[in-house]
């Protein structure tokens, strides 16, 4: 038995472009990332790659991203989950900073400290701040467990139990599943799935609106370690140009 799960972070955002720390700021996507997300539909519909169910984040970007990659592979009628689980790593006060500038005030070590450590997360945001979503609706429910900062092991931390409630069923009930979600929700995933070092897993990045297939086993362990683009050399270019923001 092989189960197929296809990652897909959402197209270039509006603070893609304009390089900023975007986490649960609910930014749309610029033309150039509608257009991307229209392609990774199209290739999956290419590679014969038909999804039967779609969970996303609470986040408008994932939501387009799916939604027009769906249309362009004639899947846009498919059953549709959401969760706040899937969203993009909170990024504390650094929500709607500069990358570069915060590289320049603070320095390397401290912007890759905050931007891929395991463990460290950014100081938390506070609820007065004009990029704070305390207070949005979408999050009523969360109480406690609303976020001010995180680090990718907080994000693994409140993926997990939807990816084990809501995932996997429909991975073993033999569904294509496509997760549509972030740059960090995606990471926590394949820390996951691949058993990805502490360490190692800082030196991984995933680019924007380009499919990522998953072939899992009965004990949902990858058949290829990392997963395999749809094209793989314009993802390794893409994912070095997200390693390389703010130079
Ligand atoms: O700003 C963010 O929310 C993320 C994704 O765009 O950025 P980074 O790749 O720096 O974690």
């Amino acid at each position: 038995m092989t189960y197929t799960l296809v990652l897909l972070r959402h197209g270039e955002s509006e603070w893609n472009a304009k390089n900023l720390f975007t986490g649960w700021v609910d930014v749309d996507l610029t033309e150039k990332g509608r257009v991307e997300a229209v392609r990774g539909g199209e290739q999956l519909r290419e590679a014969g790659l038909l999804p039967d169910v779609v969970h996303t984040s609470l986040q408008r970007r994932a939501i387009t991203t799916a939604h027009l990659a769906l249309d362009a592979a004639d899947r846009h009628w498919i059953p549709v989950r959401r969760s706040w689980r899937l969203n993009e790593r909170h990024y504390g006060a650094l929500q709607g900073k500069d990358k570069k500038q915060t590289l320049e005030q603070y320095g390397e070590e401290q912007f890759m400290t905050w931007r891929r450590s395991f463990d460290v997360p950014p100081p938390p945001l506070d609820d007065d701040d004009q990029w704070s979503q305390a207070g949005d609706p979408r999050y009523a429910d969360l109480g406690d467990e609303m976020p001010r900062t995180e680090c990718l092991k907080d994000v693994i931390g409140r993926m997990l139990p939807y990816w084990e409630s809501a995932v996997v069923p429909d991975l073993e009930a033999d569904r294509t599943v496509l997760v549509a979600a972030h740059g960090n929700s995606l990471r926590a995933i394949v820390k996951h799935l691949d058993g990805i070092s502490d360490e190692d897993i800082a030196g991984l990045n995933i680019p924007t609106g380009m499919p990522l297939v998953y072939r899992l086993d009965g004990a949902l362990q990858p058949t290829v370690v990392g997963g395999e683009y749809l094209d793989p050399d314009a993802a390794a270019e893409a994912a070095a140009a997200v390693a390389n923001q703010g130079r």
